[in-house]
């Protein structure tokens, strides 16, 4: 895949100022979020275990903090860029005011394969960059987590290079940690049981509910993998999936748990032992099936692709999978229902960090059952609020494609836009 990382960021400024004026705000307010508060840059020597000094490039973005501590996840990816990163701290900025969670939003990156990397060499690269943002970040003041390519191992070692560089026990800066180190066990599936809520309520409104729904997940990392395990134990049944290497499509229905379960199937998903295998990644986006989650990256759904997809429901596991264009070819389907926007479809892991960091705040756990449960009504509840918001922008807008994305960005950049004007910024 080609990815056009600034396009990335420029369709979702695009998209930002159109909803500014969607929610009847004053134009400078596009202006403030347009740019966010802070860009740290930091360099990464690292030692590689042959002896060579390989020196990486990191990022924290810092995007507006007016609703609560900055907070996000950090990407190890070797095509990261700082633009990316704006363009998902932005997104974090509205995912959490859109979640209606005490948070600003920021995101980090480093560019780096570590798949490339020994155990030894990621632990190093991951103290190095926590040495690099530690002063600027804490428990009140930005809270990291994962994104693609860091884990619970990973934020274990930024969370102990942390308290030993400030001197004290301080779990609740990072979340997503190993639930033996304060980490909530739901953490590690909670993105992709959000999306799986989400698809459970957009189909019981729209389209007769889930059961035996045919769909497709492209990605299957941590969010598409929980994402399928999930929706499939909702009723519906996944066809095909996909990851880097390329896909597998099983029409009698891919064993989730099996694939789930492997370690070689995770690796590439077309060790899987059934199915039609195909070497490209993208031949599931156009799978007769009735719902597609991407759950990879960024720019996957394209205007070129958008015109053979033949999902009726989409919903975005991924941050920034389908651009504006492609969302316009999508909506003039006839039977298309609607794309399930990234900040409201993929917030169950913002959400989950947000009950694992007040866990942290008090010293105080409630069981997995229980945390779930919180979970699911925050999210059920999140995309009811949204689409009674987004029937409300039709209403009033009928000339015009207002789409739930439109809705989601316009609903969050209010919240933003009244938490800076009460505190004196605009
Ligand atoms: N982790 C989280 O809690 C959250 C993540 N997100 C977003 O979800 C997306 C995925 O993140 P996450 O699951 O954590 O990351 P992972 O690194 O766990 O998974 C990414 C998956 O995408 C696959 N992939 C990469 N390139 C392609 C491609 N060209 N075609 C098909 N599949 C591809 C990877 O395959 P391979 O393994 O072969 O490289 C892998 O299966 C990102 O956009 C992220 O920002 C959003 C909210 C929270
Ligand atoms: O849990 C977190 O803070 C990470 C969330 C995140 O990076 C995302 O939603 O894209």
């Amino acid at each position: 895949m080609v990815m056009n990382l600034s396009k990335y960021f420029e369709w979702e400024l695009g998209v930002l100022k159109e909803a500014v004026n969607l929610a009847g705000l004053p134009s400078e307010v596009f202006d403030y979020l347009s740019k966010p508060d802070r860009i740290i840059q930091v360099k990464i020597p690292l030692r590689l275990d042959n002896g060579k000094l390989v020196v990486f490039e990191g990022y924290r973005v810092q995007h507006n903090n007016a609703l609560g501590p900055y907070k996000g996840g950090i990407r190890y990816h070797p095509e990261v860029t700082l633009e990316t990163d704006m363009a998902l701290a932005l997104g974090m900025t509205l995912k959490n005011s859109l979640a209606g969670i005490p948070y600003g939003g920021g995101k980090g990156a480093v560019k780096v394969d570590p798949s490339k990397l020994s155990m030894r060499e990621l632990e190093a690269l991951s103290r190095t960059y926590v040495r690099g943002i530690y002063k600027l970040i804490g428990p009140e003041e930005d809270i990291p987590a994962p994104d693609v390519n860091t884990n619970p191992q990973i934020m274990a070692w930024m969370v102990d290079e942390y308290s030993k560089l400030t001197g004290k026990n301080v779990p609740a800066v990072f979340t997503a940690k190993p639930p033996e180190l304060w980490g909530n066990p739901v953490r590690i599936y909670s993105t992709g049981y959000g999306v799986a809520v989400m698809a459970k309520e957009a189909a019981d409104l729209w389209m007769g509910g889930l059961k035996d729904k045919k769909v497709a997940v492209h990605g299957f990392g941590n969010v598409g993998s929980y994402a399928a395990y999930w929706i499939s134990k909702f009723g519906a049944k996944v066809i095909a999936i996909s990851n880097a290497y390329g896909s597998v499509y099983d029409p009698e229905g891919i064993d989730v748990e099996l694939a789930l379960k492997s370690p070689e199937i995770l690796k590439d998903v077309r060790n899987y032992p059934r199915g039609q295998k195909s070497n490209d990644p993208d031949t599931i986006l156009y799978t007769d099936v009735d719902i597609l989650l991407p759950c990879s990256l960024e720019n996957v759904i394209t205007a070129e692709k958008a015109k053979n997809i033949k999902a009726k429901l989409i919903v975005e596991g991924a941050n920034g999978p389908t651009t504006p264009d492609a969302e316009k070819i999508l909506y003039s389907r006839k039977d298309f229902v609607a794309v399930i926007p990234d900040i409201l479809a993929n917030a169950g892991g913002v959400i989950m960090s947000y009950l694992e960091w007040v866990e942290n705040l008090q010293w105080y756990f409630w069981d997995e059952e229980e945390t779930r449960q919180k979970l699911s009504s925050i999210m059920s509840n999140n995309f009811n609020r949204t689409n009674i918001y987004w029937n409300k922008l039709r209403e009033r807008h009928p000339e015009r494609l207002v789409t739930m994305r439109d809705a989601a960005f316009a609903l969050a950049v209010e919240r933003v836009y009244t938490a800076m004007k009460l505190r004196g910024w605009i």
